[in-house]
């Protein structure tokens, strides 16, 4: 039996739909969603996310700018400039690419952010929030695996989901959300001595770790929905993610390819959280 696949390219082009409509509907009330991107460098696959990003916007009828900046830009410059879009009124979301270079530090350009403009959901207090469950700005990625869970009708209420990777980005706020589904959540990292053991009991297993092809057939209960955030490029130019498609599409119920799965939610899901910061200035 093979597993259905979870066409993520398709479930974010159904929310673009929903959002296009909401943001037409906000701009009639007489606010249009604005984002500012700011890219520092000239690294290629940067370059790219950010025109996405930039595409999404117009896609949308949402305003945006794009700052690209140089490679030896101050971390000074940096802050000045985030500080300036902190008070503009058109920009609801602000998002620095990252990584940035060395000499900059992420956590004080982050820190810099208004909170309410965080569309990336990594300030400390968006964190916070997500941890208590208040309202936030949730991070995209994570917030895109509970949407394509969702969408697919997985819903992770009284399953047991299995999380592998516990970085800030993925692993730690994927886990957040599920608990907040009501799944119950295990975390599992380089230093789990019985990791195979614990994947293999997962309803929902989410991997997030970097390792090519980590996760083969043994490490997934047959029928378990099998979620990769990996994204890896491989010698031969190609992605590929930390499931070993190949061998798991067998056993898995559902699964992620890569790209094509978790990748395409991210930019979206921004898109949903710009919406959402645009919609509190009504308040
Ligand atoms: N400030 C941020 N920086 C970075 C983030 C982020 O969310 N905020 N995430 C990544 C890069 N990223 C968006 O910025 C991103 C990565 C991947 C994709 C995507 O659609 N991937 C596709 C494959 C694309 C390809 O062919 O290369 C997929 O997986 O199907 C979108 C956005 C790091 N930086
Ligand atoms: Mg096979």
């Amino acid at each position: 039996m093979s597993a259905q696949i979870i066409y993520g390219k398709q479930i974010s082009d159904s929310i673009r739909e929903e959002l296009k409509v909401e943001a037409e509907s906000l701009k009639q009330k007489g606010v249009t969603p604005g984002l500012v991107v700011i890219i520092v460098g000239a690294d290629p696959a940067s370059q790219v996310y950010v025109r996405n990003k930039a595409k999404a916007c117009e896609q949308l009828g949402y305003y945006s700018e794009v700052v690209e900046l140089p490679a030896d830009t101050t971390q000074e410059r940096l802050l000045g400039l985030i500080q300036q879009y902190n008070g503009n009124n058109a920009i609801h979301g602000i998002l620095v690419q990252l990584p940035l270079p060395k000499h900059i530090e992420e956590k004080t350009i982050i820190d810099a952010i208004a909170v309410e403009k965080d569309v990336d959901g990594f300030h400390p207090q968006s964190v916070g929030n997500l941890m208590i469950g208040d309202d936030a700005l949730l991070p995209c990625t994570p917030h895109g695996v509970i949407e394509l869970l969702k969408r697919t009708g997985n819903h992770p209420a009284g399953k047991h989901a299995v999380v592998i990777g516990r970085s800030n980005i993925v692993g730690k706020p994927v886990a957040m959300l599920l608990l907040h589904e009501n799944a119950t959540v295990t975390i599992c990292h380089s230093r789990t001595p019985n990791i195979v053991e614990l994947a293999r009991q997962a309803d929902i297993l989410v991997v997030g770790v970097g390792v090519p092809k980590m996760v083969k057939q043994d490490w997934v209960k047959p029928g378990a929905v099998v979620i990769d955030v990996g994204i890896n490029r491989m010698d031969n130019g190609k992605l590929c993610g930390d499931v070993d498609y190949d061998d798991v599409v067998d056993v898995a119920g559902w699964i992620t390819p890569v790209p094509g799965g978790v990748g395409p939610m991210t930019i979206t899901m921004l898109m949903a959280n710009t919406l959402k910061s645009a919609t509190r200035t009504l308040r």
